[in-house]
């Protein structure tokens, strides 16, 4: 049994002495990185985790391994990270009559198409991965999926390899980092085994490389990581490759590498909305067995000042185990109180002030270039943002706006904000900032 399954077990037999929101909160996030003899080893999520788990559920969980499972364990020890050796051993024992499998795709279960949901934002790459899902690996080659950080990107790469493997077991799907690749490499270079490396790399059937920006600016990872990709592409190997920018926006990127990411399909995930953030918090609560309504989802989902769904979904975890360990219902004015640090202040008061200091900062210029006369790109186009800000919150005139900028004159401020509005019309890049800026504004 690996250890996935021995926690499934723990977390069963927990729910007869824990209530079921409590097990999904607390320990249904922690992993077993060690079954060694009659040493444990836990991995929680972060610190918070490991002094809850230490203090209110260790005993517990001792009793759990000893009597329901008979597993002896006698020291158990909680710890907050996998070290880098750790998680490239991938036989997990339980006494030393139980292995794992040795081929390792480093898949995780969780993350499969049904549980992810889709919308605007990333149906795009939803329906690309579906494809390549089936099987269809000639059609979309390399996928390549770029987008914010915590949007799905890791999780549809492995709904990807999970899907396929249900399909066809026999695949050899490998799951990677960019920083593991590196890491992998470097060791192998230091104990002379760079053969054996790249043999296993160009066994693969389906590369699921995530991160991939992280090559950038290293130069020997970069050029093994371009044999591989060569050798797996001429073999009609499928690449899916994962980045929070484009190929072309990838700084210190090879060119040769940036050529090739684009030969096949460019997908990208954008921020969700409201509707998409309220569907997954939904559908996590669901999952997690925990009593949301739909209105303090839309509460969330409206006011968290994070797009990432990472956070989003921490703020659901957060809740819950503030509502199981006060024995308070989930409900907004709860998460009011829980959340308060993560949402987003609308009650707060914005002036002239609170939009020059926020657009200097996103643009990193001083107070008094924003002010002058100066027309450079970089001082006008902030200035510009500014005056268009001020227009739409501060609903004030155009000469007003004038004279916070050196008295300029109301047919220049109407000229600057109506060249935002198109802009905004246009540019992807431009709306995005837009909404950064909004949201720092209530900060
Ligand atoms: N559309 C979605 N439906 C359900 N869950 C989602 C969705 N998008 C993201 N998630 C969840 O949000 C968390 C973060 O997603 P993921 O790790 O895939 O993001 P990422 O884009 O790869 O982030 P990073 O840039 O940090 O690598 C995961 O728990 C994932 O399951």
């Amino acid at each position: 049994m690996g250890s996935e399954k021995i926690w499934e077990e723990v977390l069963k037999e927990a729910k007869n002495h824990l209530s079921e929101q409590i097990v999904n909160t607390w320990l249904k996030p922690i992993k077993v990185g060690e079954l060694r003899g009659d040493f444990i080893q836990l991995i929680a999520p972060n610190k918070f985790y490991k002094n809850w788990i230490e203090t209110k559920y260790l005993p517990l969980i001792k009793k759990i391994f000893n009597e329901s499972l008979s597993i002896e364990a006698q020291t158990i020890q909680v710890i907050t990270k996998l070290s880098e050796k750790q998680k490239k051993t991938v036989t997990h024992t339980v006494s030393s009559a139980v292995t794992v499998d040795v081929f390792t795709s480093n898949l995780n279960k969780q993350y499969t198409f049904d549980n992810f949901v889709v919308g605007n934002s990333n149906n795009f790459a939803h329906a690309a991965c579906l494809a390549v899902s089936e099987g269809y690996f000639h059609t979309y080659n390399p996928l390549f999926i770029y987008g914010g950080v915590g949007l799905g990107k890791t999780h549809l790469m492995h709904a990807v390899g999970n899907k396929l493997l249900e399909k066809f077991p026999k695949l050899k799907v490998l799951y990677i980092s960019s920083e593991n690749f590196t890491n992998e490499m470097i060791s192998s270079l230091k104990s002379k085994k760079m053969d054996e490396f790249r043999e296993k790399y160009r066994k693969i059937d389906v590369l699921l490389f995530d991160d991939v920006q992280f090559l950038a600016g290293k130069q020997r990872s970069t050029e093994e990581f371009f044999y591989t990709f060569n050798s797996l592409y001429d073999s009609q190997k499928q690449i899916i490759l994962t980045s929070d920018k484009t190929p072309d926006e990838i700084p210190e990127m090879e060119e040769r590498l940036k050529s090739r990411f684009a030969w096949g399909l460019i997908a990208d995930i954008q921020p969700p909305s409201v509707e998409e953030k309220t569907a997954i918090l939904m559908k996590r609560a669901e999952q997690m067995n925990i009593p949301l309504d739909e209105k303090v989802a839309l509460f969330i989902a409206e006011n968290l000042k994070s797009d990432n769904v990472r956070e989003l979904i921490g703020a659901l975890i957060r809740l819950s185990a503030y509502s199981s360990f006060n024995g308070e219902p989930i409900s907004i004015e709860l998460a009011k109180k829980t959340l308060d640090k993560f949402l987003i202040k609308k009650d707060k008061i914005i002036t002239f002030d609170t939009i020059l200091k926020v657009v200097c900062e996103y643009f990193n210029v001083k107070l008094s270039e924003l002010k002058s006369k100066k027309r450079t790109k970089s001082i006008a186009y902030p200035r510009q943002i500014a005056m268009y800000l001020m227009r739409e919150k501060l609903n004030c005139s155009l000469n007003e706006i004038g004279e916070i900028f050196g008295g300029r004159d109301h047919s220049t401020v109407l000229h600057s904000i109506n060249s935002i509005e198109k802009k905004i019309k246009k540019e992807k890049e431009l709306k995005e900032i837009i909404k950064i800026l909004e949201k720092a504004l209530y900060e």
